[in-house]
């Protein structure tokens, strides 16, 4: 999802609101005539605004009840993440809670209020804010997933009893023909991405309607050239593609993809779909679309051979494999107050801020250099050795190391950013790391209509082979430094990176403050034990918890 830097002040206003305010937005009736009259997608980013000021997330709300965030944390950027609760959760909350998260209610069945108090206190605030208990079984309530709980995914309360594997066994010859039915008045289309105007209308609809934070203050924006990127990796399929257009106006009101990967999950390596891009037209929401067009797309999954999937979410669907948490470091500070993406804490001073995110000019490490197609093989090796140390990985080959990591220089935009280390005196190439761009929209700010975010993607060293790893936190803690300065160099206001591969180990000391977003890993029809995403059961990075998640989503 969209993280911004965790604001304990956000907190406390929403909480104002919340007396009044009614968790659930009011069902959308529209029709398909009312999609088709809407074509001003401003208007639509303004609706939305305003309807997040009026309902504020219930996440939102239950970090307030919880007293999350309300803590002084000296020159620390953020505070608003998850806490031990300790005393701060009185008798007279816990029916607040429990009013917010019905799903808390199986915690503390039968108790008096005291009683339920101390039960809640000892739960992590991560686990009550997802809803999951961290008793073992879980209290998220699989019969409110009308959809999820008909599909090959793990439950909850599922326990780890067998060996990792498929969880059904697919019949290809039972697989359905035909797509499901649609909705009245729209029709399934696939895509034709080859054509500029087709993957205009899907970056159209996803400025208008994709990803938001919490607070409806951002939205992703993928640029033409990032979804031309990410959506013809090798051996993209047209037909995993899929859009759905209203039948009258030919608008495209919907939209889900799939690419092919090669992945690795402690010791399998199996073929998947990874989706992304999912998204229904603001107008068509709550319409029970989404389950529909995630049965199109593992069809057509199935149709191609693929029976496992992989996926990312900032919600909590059963059951995550894992779970990362965002952190941002500011390379624009003042930019990133004045759009609302990062606090101003009450002990420090917006000069002061400015300062602490100063960087050098020029970047330090000896041979560093931009990747160049010559460097593919050597990026190659090195990043699949150094991957071997995770339990969850792409497996890449030649062509796809060429492809997510040279720029594309007939590209309209710059989408990725790749740098390696040549050794002066070998020429061995011995550490490369590389970002991406992806913008996102700032919705209603007079000031400011974009933040332009960097977000690293793969990276290698091969200090991660030495004995027990020495030098790997010092050489990380360079190469990102570079990062940081690269990144301002192109005018980035800021570096976003999860708590995946062996990011703990620079995150907090190059001043990368933690977000307020998680990311959910999934696998569809595969089961594995819970992989480690870089976070100790409080939710704060732990470089302790390396090792786990090494598959970077966009
Ligand atoms: C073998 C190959 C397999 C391939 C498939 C692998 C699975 C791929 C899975 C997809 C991976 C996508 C990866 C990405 O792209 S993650 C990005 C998702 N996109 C957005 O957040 C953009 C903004 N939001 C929207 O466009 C809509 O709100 C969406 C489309 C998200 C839901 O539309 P809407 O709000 O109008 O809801 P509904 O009434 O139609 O449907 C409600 C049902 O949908 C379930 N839902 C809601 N959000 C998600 C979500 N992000 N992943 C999975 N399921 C989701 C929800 O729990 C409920 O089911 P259940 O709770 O009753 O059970």
């Amino acid at each position: 999802m969209e993280s911004k830097v965790a604001d304990p002040k956000a907190d406390e206003e929403a909480a104002k609101e919340v007396a009044d305010q009614s968790t659930n937005g009011a069902a959308d009736q529209d029709s398909a005539e009312d999609v088709e009259s809407t074509d001003n997608k401003d208007t639509d980013a303004v609706a939305a605004g305003s309807a997040a000021k009026k309902k504020k997330s219930k996440k939102a709300k239950l970090k307030q009840a919880l007293g999350v965030g309300k803590k002084e944390n000296g020159d620390k950027e953020a505070s608003g993440g998850p806490s031990n609760l300790g005393s701060k959760l009185t008798s007279g909350m816990v029916e607040q809670l429990l009013e917010m998260n019905p799903s808390l209610k199986g915690e503390v069945a039968g108790m008096d209020k005291e009683k339920a108090a101390e039960t809640l206190k000892k739960l992590d605030v991560a686990d009550l804010l997802t809803g999951m208990s961290v008793s073992g079984k879980n209290q998220k309530d699989m019969a409110s997933y009308k959809f999820w709980q008909t599909q090959p995914v793990p439950r909850f309360d599922e326990a780890q009893k067998e060996e990792d594997g498929q969880i059904k066994d697919i019949d290809p010859e039972k697989v359905p023909k035909e797509p499901p039915p649609m909705l009245e008045g729209f029709e399934w289309v696939t895509m034709n991405l080859l054509n500029d105007e087709e993957l205009e209308e899907v970056y159209d609809l996803l400025t208008g309607h994709y990803v938001e934070d919490d607070e409806a203050m951002f939205r992703f924006n993928y640029s033409s050239s990032f979804l031309n990127w990410a959506l013809k990796s090798p051996g993209w399929r047209k037909e995993w593609h899929v859009g759905v257009r209203a039948t009258k106006s030919r608008r495209l009101v919907a939209f889900i993809s799939g690419t092919p990967v090669s992945l690795r999950v402690r010791s399998n390596v199996f073929k998947s779909t990874e989706v992304n891009f999912l998204c229904i037209h603001k107008k068509l929401r709550s319409k029970r679309l989404a389950p529909v067009l995630i049965q199109e797309i593992t069809r057509r999954s199935y149709v191609l051979g693929i029976f496992q999937g992989l996926y990312t979410g900032g919600i909590v669907l059963p059951k995550p494999v894992s779970s990362c948490r965002y952190f941002h470091r500011s390379l624009d500070w003042l930019k990133l107050y004045e759009v609302g993406f990062s606090p101003l804490p009450s002990n420090s001073t917006k000069a002061r801020q400015i300062t602490r995110y100063h960087l050098p000019s020029s970047t330090s490490t000896p041979g560093l250099r931009s990747m160049q197609k010559k460097d593919v093989d050597a990026v190659l090796d090195l990043l699949g050795r150094f991957l071997e140390r995770f339990t969850m990985v792409p497996v890449f080959d030649r062509e796809e190391v060429e492809h997510w990591l040279l720029h594309d220089d007939s590209a309209a935009e710059q989408v990725v950013w790749s740098y390696v280390v040549e050794d002066p005196s070998t020429h061995v190439i011995t550490d490369f790391f590389s970002f991406y761009c992806l913008e996102s929209s700032v919705i209603g700010n007079q000031k400011h209509d974009n933040v332009r975010a960097a977000y690293l993607f793969y990276y290698a060293t091969e200090t991660a082979f030495a004995n027990e790893e020495k030098g790997l936190k010092e050489r990380m803690t360079m190469l990102m430094t570079d990062a940081l300065i690269l990144a301002k160099k192109f005018n980035f206001d800021v570096f976003n990176a999860l708590t995946l591969l062996d990011n703990p180990l620079f995150l907090e000391s190059l001043k990368f403050g933690a977000g307020d977003g998680q990311l959910h890993y999934y696998l569809y029809n595969y089961r594995t034990a819970p992989i480690s995403g870089g976070v100790d059961a409080k939710n704060n990075v732990d470089a302790s918890r390396r090792g786990g998640i090494g598959v970077v989503m966009l």
